[in-house]
C-alpha cells in the first residue's frame, strides 16, 4: 500500500435481487484516516453496498479494493483488514458478551486477547453486558458488543451499519471516542446512518445513495453546501417523500 492509497475503493458495484436492482453501479472512495458516511432513505441500497464491501454479499459486477488490494480476489486478506458491524446482529445468543469476544478472538487468531477484551469492555461501558447472555442484553448493549468484536483484531478499515441505532447518548459518546481513537491511529471508518447531524459532526466525506445509485458524494461541506446536510438530503431524495393523506379517522369524536 502506498501512503495515499484509498482505504476502500469501490467501482461499478452492482447487485440485483430477482428483477430488482438494489445497487446500481455504485462508486465510493474512502480516504485513509477518515470517517466516511453513507446516507440514503430506507431501501436505498446502503446495507447491500456495505454487505458487498465486506464480503457478506456477492456482487453481480464491480470491483472492490481494500488498501490497494483486490478484496474480491483475496477474501481472507480482506477479512483480516476489515472490522464489520453488520445490519442485524446474529449472535450465538447463549454466550455472554465476554465469551463471544474470546470466541471471536480465537477465530481471528488473536493471541492472548485478554487485555484487548478487558480494555474494550471498559471503554465501551460493557461490564454488565459482557457478563450477561447475549439473548438477555438490550439492543444498545448488543450493538456495543458488536462494535467490540469488530475492533478486536485491530483492523485497518471499520465498516459499521447504523452503529448508533438504539444506543443511549452516554454510550454514543463512548463509541465516538473509541472510533476517533481508531481513526487518529490511522484507521478508516465507513458508517451508514440516518442521522445527518452525526455525519456533520463526525464525518469527513459523505456519499448519498438513492434507489441504488450515488446521487452526491464529496466532503461533507461540499455535499451540504449552504443549506446544510439535512436540507440537501431532502432535496436529493425528496421525490420519494411519503404522501399527505388526511388521516381524519384518527381524530377523536
Ligand atoms: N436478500 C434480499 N432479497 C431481496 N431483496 C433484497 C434483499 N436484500 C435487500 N433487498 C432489497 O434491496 C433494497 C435495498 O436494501 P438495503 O437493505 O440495502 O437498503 P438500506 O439503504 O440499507 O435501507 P434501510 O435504511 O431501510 O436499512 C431494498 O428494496 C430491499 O428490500
Amino acid at each position: 500500500m502506498t501512503v495515499n492509497e484509498a482505504a476502500l475503493e469501490i467501482r461499478g458495484l452492482t447487485k440485483t435481487f430477482g428483477s430488482y436492482r438494489a445497487v446500481d453501479h455504485v462508486d465510493l472512495t474512502v480516504r485513509p484516516g477518515t470517517f466516511h458516511g453513507i446516507v440514503g432513505p430506507n431501501g436505498a441500497g446502503k446495507s447491500t453496498t456495505i454487505g458487498m464491501a465486506v464480503g457478506l454479499i456477492t456482487p453481480d459486477a464491480g470491483t472492490i479494493r481494500l488498501l490497494g488490494e483486490d478484496a474480491l480476489a483475496d477474501r481472507a486478506r480482506a477479512r483480516a483488514l476489515t472490522g464489520v458491524l453488520p445490519d442485524g446482529l446474529d449472535f450465538p445468543e447463549r454466550l455472554t458478551g465476554a465469551e463471544l469476544l474470546h470466541y471471536c478472538a480465537g477465530l481471528r487468531g488473536v493471541a492472548s486477547p485478554g487485555r484487548r477484551i478487558a480494555e474494550l469492555i471498559e471503554v465501551l461501558g460493557l461490564a454488565k453486558g459482557a457478563a450477561t447472555p447475549l439473548a438477555d442484553c438490550s439492543t444498545g448493549t448488543r450493538k456495543k458488543v458488536g462494535l467490540a468484536q469488530a475492533l478486536l483484531h485491530a483492523p485497518r478499515l471499520l465498516v459499521l451499519d447504523e452503529p448508533f441505532e438504539a444506543v443511549d447518548p452516554v454510550s454514543a459518546a463512548a463509541i465516538r471516542r473509541v472510533l476517533r481513537r481508531f481513526v487518529a491511529g490511522g484507521g478508516s471508518t465507513v458508517l451508514s446512518t440516518h442521522s445527518m447531524l452525526l455525519v456533520e459532526q463526525m464525518c469527513d466525506d459523505v456519499t448519498v445513495i438513492h434507489r441504488g445509485r450515488v446521487v452526491a458524494a464529496g466532503t461533507v461541506a461540499e455535499v451540504a453546501g449552504e443549506a446544510g446536510l439535512e436540507e440537501r438530503f431532502v432535496e436529493l431524495v425528496g421525490a420519494d417523500a411519503p404522501g399527505s393523506a388526511d388521516l381524519d379517522w384518527l381524530i377523536a369524536g
